[in-house]
């Protein structure tokens, strides 16, 4: 097992990395919380919340609260629901709430923890790849029908508890997602990582311990940039790059026709054409575009409207003044945060779906 510290001016938390450590969850929570909710999703339910629920001694009143599987949870109706079950089952500022499954039900449950009597502990227990991202740094949210994650806090989790051997039965449309985050990792921080992920064959064939490795470094790169800067001030942004065209993709798609790792990967091309554009730089785009096609991510966008592509761009939380803001990308490991003018974009972006499809 692996253990991570993330330390920022306000608070530390340990991330522990392993096979099978679901069954000992209880070991890694920093107190004895007499009260517990575990909330999951329903595919997750029937696979891991038993291993969770048999961990704890009797002794423990521990609820669950299944919400449906995918990105529509992260709404307020599940949000309030969920409320309401920590009401009626009396959950008090000495409880825990555990966020067992992906993104989404992290993202969910952490702000139903950061919210209910303005906050109590949780703890993150990730079971995609993608969580390797999201259960990490503390930024919690549910969506708005206009754009992703627009309600939300920063508020850590007391520990993140992941389980590598949950991966195992992942399908292979949510290891392509949790993987663009990965290359997003290696993007921003140094090109041996981003050249280690792509020189492998298949991610649908990866080992375990090259699986692990990827993440670890994930990880680390991350909880480098989240010390430094956890409330987004600065270098942080580095962490949404991609994210401006695949938010507003997600939303524009309606939330759950793609994934969030599938836009977020159509969204760094897009960052690296605008870079291109912008520092006349040459990025290793078709590199990635190849990767990408290969392993099967989704790349044709019929009927797209591009004008309400570029306005849902700009209910970007990186947007100032009403101007969009994109991370780009000098070289790799190196970023920088520019103002990129509407009617430039539009004509980038237009040129963009094409050439996605042609190439
Ligand atoms: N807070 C952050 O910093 C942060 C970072 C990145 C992404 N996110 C958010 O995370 C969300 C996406 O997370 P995700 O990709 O994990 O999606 P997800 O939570 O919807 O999980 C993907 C699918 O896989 C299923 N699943 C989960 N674990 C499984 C397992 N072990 N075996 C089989 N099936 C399993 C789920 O039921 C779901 O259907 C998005 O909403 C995104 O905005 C947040
Ligand atoms: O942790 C961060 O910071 C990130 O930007 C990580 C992203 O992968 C993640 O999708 C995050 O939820 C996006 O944040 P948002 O502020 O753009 O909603
Ligand atoms: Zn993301």
């Amino acid at each position: 097992m692996n253990s991570i510290t993330i330390e920022t001016n306000t608070n530390q938390y340990d991330v522990h990395i392993g096979e099978k450590i679901r069954h000992k969850l209880p070991s890694f929570l920093p107190k004895d919380y007499q009260t517990i909710m575990i909330v999951t999703d329903s595919s997750v339910a029937n696979l891991y919340l038993e291993d969770v629920k048999e961990a704890f001694p009797s002794e423990q009143r521990v609820f669950t609260s299944i919400v449906p599987a995918g990105e529509v949870s992260k709404s307020k109706d599940a949000y309030f629901d969920l409320i309401t079950d920590c009401i009626q089952r009396q959950l008090d500022r000495h409880s825990l709430i555990i966020a067992l499954g992906g993104g989404v039900v992290g993202d969910l449950a952490g702000f139903v923890a950061a919210t209910y009597m303005r906050g109590i502990d949780y703890v993150q227990v990730p079971t995609t790849i993608l969580a390797h991202d999201s259960s990490v740094g503390g930024k919690v949210a549910i969506n708005h029908p206009e754009g992703k994650n627009l309600i939300g806090s920063f508020y850590p989790p007391v520990a993140v508890i992941y389980d590598v051997e949950t991966l195992y039965t992942l399908p292979e449309q949510e290891i392509r997602s949790g993987y663009a985050e990965v290359v997003k990792h290696g993007l921003i921080s140094d090109e041996a990582y981003f050249e280690s992920v792509l020189s492998q064959g298949g991610i649908h064939k990866l080992s375990n311990s090259i699986l692990t490795e990827h993440l670890l470094k994930g990880i680390k790169v991350k909880a480098e940039i989240v010390e430094k800067d956890e409330k987004e001030h600065g270098i942080r942004q580095y962490l949404n790059f991609g994210h401006t065209l695949g938010h507003a993709l997600e939303a524009e798609l309606g939330y759950g026709r793609i994934t969030h790792g599938e836009a977020v990967a159509v969204g760094m091309l897009f960052a690296m054409k605008v870079s291109e554009v912008v520092f006349g730089n040459t990025s290793p785009i078709n590199k990635l575009h190849g990767w990408l096609k290969k392993n099967r991510y989704p790349m044709e966008f019929q009927d797209i409207d591009t004008v309400r592509l570029v306005n849902r761009m700009k209910i970007d939380k990186k947007s100032k003044n009403q101007q969009i803001q994109m991370v780009l990308l000098k070289k790799i490991g190196q970023l920088e945060v520019r103002e990129v003018n509407d009617e430039l974009l539009l004509k980038i972006v237009k040129d963009f779906f094409r050439e996605l499809v042609m190439n």
